[in-house]
């Protein structure tokens, strides 16, 4: 998630790679490779990480994050702003962890960052100031859209849009595997299915018109679409969603329980 927000925010030219320091746990290849491939700095120590940062953006995952944000703790200087896109962990654990008052804030962005079109969702803890979440909005609107949310919605959100992209990879993997098992080639599928979910998205988005008077204009009676949309009701695919997107949600209440 760190280097498609990277990637996203370098793209724009709105921030310099080079003011961008990168720090993992173990794998200096890895530094390596994103140091050659988008010119950000890798650094040797968390201490160099985080000395100068002005933001610094928290981005383990849930199991890890204890360990990783408490060896932040001597580092961290008064009025660094901390935003965690970590899912589940709340403002005020990472608050004990670094055990000092500086304003924190959490982000839920997207891959699709990397190419500008993160739906990033933002929420203040209660040291944040508007000053500080501005600060965070003009940071994540480089990389997509930014809604403000309450930060006990986070978990709707990680459940929606943070895992949001896997649901519709997953639902191309099966048009792309139907496709070429009716011998359409990788290639004309990928063309066809990519454009189609290209301009159903920005239908939605575009028009006022509901998912579901979209998928009416589509479905014409007798056809093709009813008879698909048939067989998805048989094997009760929106219900799936629905408890796809719930126990993601869970899954996200879970990971904040993490001590
Ligand atoms: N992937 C996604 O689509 C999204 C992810 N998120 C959140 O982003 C976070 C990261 O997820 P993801 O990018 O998938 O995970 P990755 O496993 O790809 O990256 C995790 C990174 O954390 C580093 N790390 C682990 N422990 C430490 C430590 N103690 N000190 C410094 N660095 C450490 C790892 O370094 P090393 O490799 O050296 O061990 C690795 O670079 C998660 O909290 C997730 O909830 C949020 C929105 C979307
Ligand atoms: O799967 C995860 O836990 C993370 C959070 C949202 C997307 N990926």
């Amino acid at each position: 998630m760190a280097e498609a927000i990277m990637e996203g925010v370098i793209k724009t030219n709105k921030w310099q790679a080079n003011l961008i320091t990168i720090k993992n746990r173990s794998n200096s290849g890895r530094l390596k490779e994103l140091q050659t491939k988008y010119g950000v700095i890798p650094a040797p120590t968390i201490k160099k990480a985080v000395s100068d940062a002005e933001i610094i953006i928290l981005a383990v995952k849930p199991k890890d994050a204890s360990q990783a944000v408490k060896s932040l703790e001597p580092f961290i200087q008064k009025e660094q702003l901390i935003i965690s896109v970590m899912a589940g962990i709340s403002t005020g654990t990472i608050t004990e962890w670094t055990n000092n008052e500086n304003p924190v804030l959490r982000a839920m962005p997207n891959t699709s960052a990397s190419i500008g079109y993160s739906a990033t969702a933002l929420s203040k803890g209660i040291s944040a100031s508007d000053v500080h979440v501005q600060k965070a909005v003009e940071l994540f609107e480089t990389i997509g859209t930014v809604t403000l949310v309450p930060e006990d919605k986070l978990h709707i959100v990680t459940g929606l849009s943070g895992s949001g992209p896997a649901y519709i990879y997953y639902i191309a993997e099966a048009m792309q595997k139907a496709a070429e098992e009716l011998s359409l080639s990788h290639e004309e599928a990928k063309t066809l299915i990519s454009q189609t979910l290209l301009g159903a998205s920005l239908m939605l988005k575009n028009t006022s018109e509901s998912p579901i008077e979209l998928r009416k204009k589509v479905t014409s009676p007798g056809g093709t679409t009813e008879a698909g949309i048939g067989k998805l009701d048989q094997y009760q695919v929106h219900d799936a969603f629905i408890a796809c997107i719930k126990k993601a949600v869970r899954r996200s209440e879970e990971l904040g329980n993490i001590k």
